[in-house]
């Protein structure tokens, strides 16, 4: 068995998508965020403030491979930045990877983290004009490397449960 890989934007529904996902098909499900949380004791937010992002993505590139190398079947979500960094991108098309695009607009994105910002470190002082810009430029530049996913399943305007069953399908 494939490890199944949920990669895309902050907010796009990665954690939300693959928890979900977990349930149905009866995968363990793996945040790349959380383990690394666990990993150095520390928040995404508290990594940030007394590390800086260049410590966070080195502890995200080594915990991406950890998770990789193991034998177990499992559902990873990625964080927004990590198909981003590190060569992380080739990893993505490896053989032993199915790897998935949640693509969602700027709209749909903006949407989502308008209201839900301070745990995500790279918008969290941001107002809301600001964040709809940054969205846009952010979105353009790592568009790139998410378009090395080997699948991609657009979530606008679909319930949790309707982008559930479009990656079953494509699982099939
Ligand atoms: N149809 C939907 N699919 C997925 N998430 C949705 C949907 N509608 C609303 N949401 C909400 O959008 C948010 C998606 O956030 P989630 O933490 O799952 O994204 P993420 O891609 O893991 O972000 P991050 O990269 O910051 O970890 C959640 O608050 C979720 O409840
Ligand atoms: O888009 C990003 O660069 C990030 C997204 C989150 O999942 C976290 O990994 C962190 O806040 C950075
Ligand atoms: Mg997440």
């Amino acid at each position: 068995m494939k490890k199944i890989i949920l990669l895309g934007y902050m907010g796009c529904g990665k954690s939300t998508i693959a928890q979900n996902l977990s349930k149905s098909i009866n995968i363990p499900f793996l945040d790349l965020d959380k383990c690394i949380e666990k990993r150095a004791n520390l928040s995404i937010n508290e990594i940030f403030e007394q590390h800086g992002e260049i410590y966070f993505r080195k502890l995200e590139h080594e915990m991406f491979v950890e998770l990789l190398q193991s034998s177990e079947n499992s559902i990873i979500g990625l964080g927004g930045g990590t198909p981003c960094y590190a060569n992380n991108h080739e990893l993505l098309k490896s053989d032993t990877v199915v790897s998935i695009y949640l693509k969602a607009s700027i709209e749909t994105l903006y949407n989502r983290l308008v209201h839900n910002k301070s745990k995500r470190p790279l918008i969290a002082n941001m107002d809301e004009e600001e964040m709809k810009e940054f969205i846009a430029k952010h979105l353009f530049d790592r568009s790139f490397y998410y378009n090395h996913a080997q699948h991609k399943v657009v979530v606008d305007d679909k319930t949790v449960e309707e982008t559930v069953e479009d990656i079953k399908t494509l699982l099939a």
